[in-house]
């Protein structure tokens, strides 16, 4: 017998009327190239992402066109967020730290009929312009210089876009967004969100136990808006109404924890780089800044080793683990400690917050290897596999992938990971980087974990290495902190009494920085490049 409640679409329309009348006297800021402060309020944001909608389509937009942006953190990249969709496109967020020609390349696969551009991004944008077919660009004048001839002038496009404006009708399942993946492990490849994906994305992510978003907040994202949307905190805080707060394009570590005391910012959200930055300068000026006092920081992208959580512990600043994909909208799991295991001893507690965490609402999650489905053990790995309302069914016209999802349609995340009988669940590497030793797998975020907590080790990535009796090896380039030191026989020891003998490393090579991708991530691939004709036996004689 089917229920009989109303046919309701999930749209992002609903949120942004809500935010509309709800929340208008709520603030968002935003910092401008020139580091002063923009502010507006959700009314303000409200009227201009309606007139973006408004404009777009009078400029012809037709449903599903996709329409591209190339901006950082800010009000009008929010703008966008919202005035898209709700004119029945599709945002393309483009990741301005491409290499042009992936750049190029994803422009064009995508199809991108309009691009709007930070003007201070136009030289990016002229990079690629004679690879690339947009119909029109729409510059945002963030320096309120004139923008250059030939473009649109954002501002005048949207007082084109002024006056009564009728949404059009929207089908939940019809698609909001377009992401690609950040290419870490070969050619990036595009996951089309729906209206519905995001709205349920934005409720589960709001819950106390999972990001835990509340109107009571003042979000931060660094987490740039061009990486898996800001893992949808911009649509999450709208939907609750939460202040929100960008940093524009200043990422360094003493602007943005500048802005957190400005604005007291009481969450935010980043790669671990970012977090190792406001460590040390946390750790340099003690009592500079003051901070929100249990400032939630999400931390996702990478792992965050355990002895980040412990150090943010003592400057009453509490690291929340996360762990997603692209291809999850990006939520997968959250990393909250249950209420029983908080009697556990400080040890255990960290050790669970150091794992990425139980499934959120709505997401399934398991771990298969050639036996099958793994037990909930805690030390069975194999891959993880997932599915859920906001899991990709299949990359933007890339048939060629459909390996990613299994025969009985699980996503296949290509991490290996563990689930413990508490359901937490630990990535202990990418399928790509595990080391395989004489036919067992090593987990290389394990030791890189375990060497980061060495009081001489600034960051640390270990990788497979080929060798002539074991397969292949796993060897440790170690970035040390400034003025430290630290010897390979000092790290061999101090890894010991954790692990097995032939996980650890055989050779630790120190250097001066670890090569990393657009969002942050070790770029093992370069490091493997650079390695794989490593001479072991002269290592170790
Ligand atoms: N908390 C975390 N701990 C460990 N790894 C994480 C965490 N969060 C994300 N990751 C890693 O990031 C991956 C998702 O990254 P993203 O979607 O940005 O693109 P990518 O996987 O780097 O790109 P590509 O699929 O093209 O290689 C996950 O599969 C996982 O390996």
């Amino acid at each position: 017998m089917n229920g009989n409640m109303m046919r309701f679409p999930l749209t992002l329309t609903h949120i942004l009327e809500r935010a509309g009348q709800l929340f208008g006297k709520v603030e968002i800021v935003s910092r401008l190239p020139d580091k002063s402060l923009h502010r507006y309020t959700y009314q303000d944001f409200y009227r201009r992402a309606r007139a973006l909608a408004k404009a777009l389509q009078q400029a012809g937009l037709q449903k599903g066109d996709r329409v591209g942006t190339l901006m950082w953190n800010h009000y009008a990249h929010l703008e966008a967020y919202f005035g898209v969709p709700v004119a029945g496109g599709v945002l393309h967020t483009l990741n301005l730290r491409l290499h042009p020609k992936d750049l190029a390349y994803i422009i064009n696969h995508a199809e991108d009929r309009f691009l709007i551009v930070d003007d201070i991004l136009l030289p990016l944008l002229n990079a690629v312009k004679d690879q690339i077919r947009v119909e029109r660009v729409i510059v945002v004048p963030l320096t309120g210089q004139p923008v250059p001839e030939g473009t649109l002038d954002y501002e005048a496009f949207l007082e084109s876009g002024q006056g009564p404006f009728t949404y059009p009708e929207l089908d939940e399942e019809e698609a909001l967004g377009l992401c690609y993946t950040s290419g870490t492990t070969g050619r990036p490849k595009g996951v089309l969100y729906s209206h519905r994906a995001i709205v349920l994305h934005s409720l589960a992510s709001a819950l106390p136990d999972a990001l835990g978003l509340s109107q009571q907040d003042t979000l931060l994202p660094v987490v740039p808006m061009f990486h898996v949307n800001a893992w949808g905190l911009p649509f999450t805080a709208t939907l609750v109404g939460a202040k929100q707060v960008f940093p524009g394009p200043h990422l360094d570590p003493e602007s943005l924890l500048e802005l957190y005391e400005k604005e007291q910012v009481t969450v935010t959200a980043g790669v671990p780089t970012i977090w190792l930055g406001i460590l040390q300068a946390l750790e340099k000026h003690p009592g500079r800044w003051n901070l929100t006092p249990g400032m939630r920081m999400i931390v996702g992208g990478s792992a965050a080793p355990e002895g980040m959580i412990r150090t943010f512990d003592r400057f009453n600043l509490r690291v929340i683990h996360a762990w997603g994909m692209t291809e999850l909208s990006p939520l997968g799991t959250v990393s909250q400690l249950k209420s029983y295991l908080k009697d556990l001893p400080e040890d255990a507690q960290y050790a669970y917050r150091a794992k990425q965490g139980l499934p959120a609402p709505l997401v399934e999650v398991r771990v298969v290897n050639d036996a099958g489905e793994a037990p909930w053990d805690g030390r069975t790995m194999g891959e993880l596999q997932v599915r859920g309302p906001w899991v990709a069914a299949g990359y933007y016209n890339r048939p060629d992938a459909a390996d990613s999802w299994s025969e009985d349609g699980w996503f296949r995340t290509g991490d290996v990971a563990t689930i413990d009988p508490e359901g937490y669940v630990k990535i202990t590497d990418r399928t790509k980087d595990l080391v395989k030793s004489g036919g067992e797998w090593i987990s290389s975020v394990d030791l890189e974990n375990a060497l980061m907590a060495h009081s001489a080790v600034a960051e640390a990535a270990v990788i497979a290495v080929p060798h002539p009796k074991w397969g292949e090896r796993p060897l440790a380039v170690v970035v040390l902190k400034e003025g430290q030191h630290a010897t390979p026989e000092a790290l061999r020891e101090f890894l010991a009494p954790q692990f097995a003998k032939w996980w650890l490393p055989d050779a630790f090579v120190f250097v001066d920085e670890i090569p990393r991708t657009s969002t942050g991530k070790f770029l093992k691939a370069a490091l493997r490049e650079r390695f794989k004709d490593w001479r072991w036996e002269e290592a170790e004689a």
